[in-house]
């Protein structure tokens, strides 16, 4: 690492948490840069909610460390000031209005922005007078985004941000988060099992499966990394070292496989495609559900 490299938003060494005996993370390392929207998916139970909980100071780390904007998560006022969170169950107080929420979030944050609050209230239709209690889960959600941008973060992170909003709403949400990210140069984290959301905004995907990260990076460097290619079972027998399989899927006579390497592609002696996120994703989930005697993998000592 150069040390021109600005401080990574999310920095993860051996970062383990157990609830009881179960391990929801273990041993994850990461380095996520600064200024990425970045994509954390995985199937249910895979520990993401646990890791943007550990981001935002809401739970501790069983061990190993996690560093936020350079700093343990939370670790003060200025630093919370620093981090805009929206939880999975986007919670609001019931009894407070739209506004009186402004006025809250207005009170408690030093560079809080009512004019962008304000317009996003009232681009997203929400009423000011109306109790927080009487929303629906998507109007709900839309509120508590609005705060967590309001306070015009550095980081945002959100747990499943779009999953309560109709698909106009959606929409509308994606393209708002892309521009604040852009026009602030805030960073964003955002779980979510939409692969096709992902795929619109993210330009950093991690993989999250039975408590470790499966791969991370630049979305353009995976995809440019991996690829799919048809062959007969036993010519996949006879892909070079250094390519690695991820996930293999066997027809009668031919099987699809979805590959990497770092070795240039016309080194691989088949006809191969780009894959798509989706892919690529499922690639990785499903190798760590039932791991692949990956041909190729030794030459690369393997993954985990
Ligand atoms: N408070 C808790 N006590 C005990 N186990 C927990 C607790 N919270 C989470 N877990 C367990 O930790 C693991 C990871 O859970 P987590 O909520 O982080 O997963 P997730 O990837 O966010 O899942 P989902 O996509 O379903 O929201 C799961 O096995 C879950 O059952």
């Amino acid at each position: 690492m150069s040390h021109e490299d600005p401080i990574p938003v999310l920095q993860a060494e051996g970062l383990t948490k157990r609830y009881g005996r179960r391990v929801a993370l273990s041993e994850v390392d990461l380095r996520v840069p600064a200024g990425r929207v970045v994509g954390l998916v995985g199937p249910n139970g895979a520990g993401k909610t646990t890791l943007l909980n550990l981001a935002c100071g809401l739970l501790e780390p069983t061990s190993g460390s996690l560093r936020v904007l350079g700093s343990r998560p939370a670790a003060s006022a200025a630093h919370l000031a620093r981090v805009g969170f929206v939880a999975q169950n986007t919670p609001v107080y019931p009894s407070f209005s739209v506004a009186d929420h402004l006025r809250l979030g207005a009170r408690l944050n030093p560079c809080w922005d009512q004019d962008l609050a304000e317009r996003r209230i009232s681009r997203v239709g929400l009423n000011p007078g109306q109790k927080a209690g009487r929303l629906s889960g998507g109007q709900r959600a839309q509120l508590a985004l609005t705060i967590a941008a309001a306070k015009r973060p550095e980081l945002l992170i959100f747990d499943e941000p779009a999953a309560a909003l109709d698909p106009l709403a959606r929409e509308g949400f994606l393209v708002n988060l892309m521009e604040f990210v852009a026009d602030l140069g805030a960073s964003a984290v955002l779980s979510s099992h939409l692969l096709g959301d992902i795929e619109q905004i993210c330009d950093y995907l991690i993989v999250l499966c039975e408590a470790r990260v499966q791969i991370a990076g630049e979305v353009e460097e995976l995809l440019a990394g991996h690829r799919r290619l048809v062959a007969r079972r036993e010519e996949l027998a006879r892909l070079p070292a250094g390519v690695e399989t991820i996930r293999v899927e066997h027809e009668a006579v031919y099987s699809s496989a979805v590959v990497r390497t770092d070795l240039p592609w016309s080194s691989v002696p088949f006809r191969t495609d780009p894959v798509s996120l989706e892919e690529l994703v499922l690639g990785y989930m499903s190798r760590a559900n039932a791991p692949v005697a990956g041909v190729g993998a030794a030459a690369l000592g393997g993954r985990r």
